[in-house]
């Protein structure tokens, strides 16, 4: 099971995620208590192992702020999250993670406008876009028709549900911001209990444990 850390806003936490096994960064460029500037992004960045991808969050963003920002920090992979047309994401010369909000079985059918690298399902936001901390209704992705090895379940994900999230929905990736913070700064032992939770993976098969 690959993990994404999102609402990466220390070298700290940064270092903590790519030490225990994270496989993606998320930062966080559109409006939010855990907005960053590229700048800083680009400092931790280029402090962490490179086999670790690093994601920019964007929100109705524009295209020339995108490439500029993803310039900057050298991000890997860009993730957007809010109202993006099918047409705005294959026009970026990156690999494009879209974020959809799940309030209703209908949502799931938006995914199949799309062509991109990973589809991100996740709860409708509160303040936010995203970063809510709370989970949705994983039963309306039961008749989701998009490969479960492009899908990234995030959502109000924590060391204590994060097992069962794998089991019923089959991500390929899950991906956690609230759930690994205390008062709103991300917490290293979470960070570490998060990750060794989640790739722990119970195989069905020959009933065993294996890491990923
Ligand atoms: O984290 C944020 O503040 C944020 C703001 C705007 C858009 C997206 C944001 N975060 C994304 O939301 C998911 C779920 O977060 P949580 O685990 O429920 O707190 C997170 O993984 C980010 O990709």
């Amino acid at each position: 099971m690959k993990v994404k850390i999102c609402g990466i806003m220390s070298e700290e936490a940064a270092l903590a995620a790519s030490e225990a096994g994270a496989d993606f960064l998320g930062f966080v460029f559109a409006e939010s208590k855990r907005k960053i500037t590229p700048e800083s992004a680009a400092l931790i960045i280029q402090r962490v192992q490179q086999n670790v991808k690093s994601v920019g969050v964007f929100v109705n963003e524009s295209y020339e702020n995108i490439i500029r920002i993803a310039g900057i920090a050298k991000l890997d992979y860009i993730q957007l999250h809010g109202d993006e047309s099918p047409e705005f994401c294959k026009s970026l010369p990156y690999p494009v993670i879209k974020a959809f909000s799940i309030k209703e079985q209908d949502d799931i059918k938006q995914l199949a406008k799309y062509d991109c690298e990973y589809f991100l399902v996740d709860s409708p936001g509160v303040k936010y876009r995203g970063g809510s901390g709370i989970p949705f209704d994983w039963s309306l992705l039961e008749h989701l028709d998009i490969p479960r090895e492009k899908i990234i379940l995030a959502g109000g994900l924590d060391s204590e549900n994060v097992k069962k999230a794998i089991t019923t929905v089959k991500p390929a990736i899950v991906d956690v911001s609230s759930g690994v913070e205390t008062n709103g700064v991300k917490d290293l032992r979470k960070i570490q209990e998060f990750l060794a939770t989640a790739k722990i993976e119970e195989r069905e098969d020959i009933g065993s444990l294996h890491i990923t």
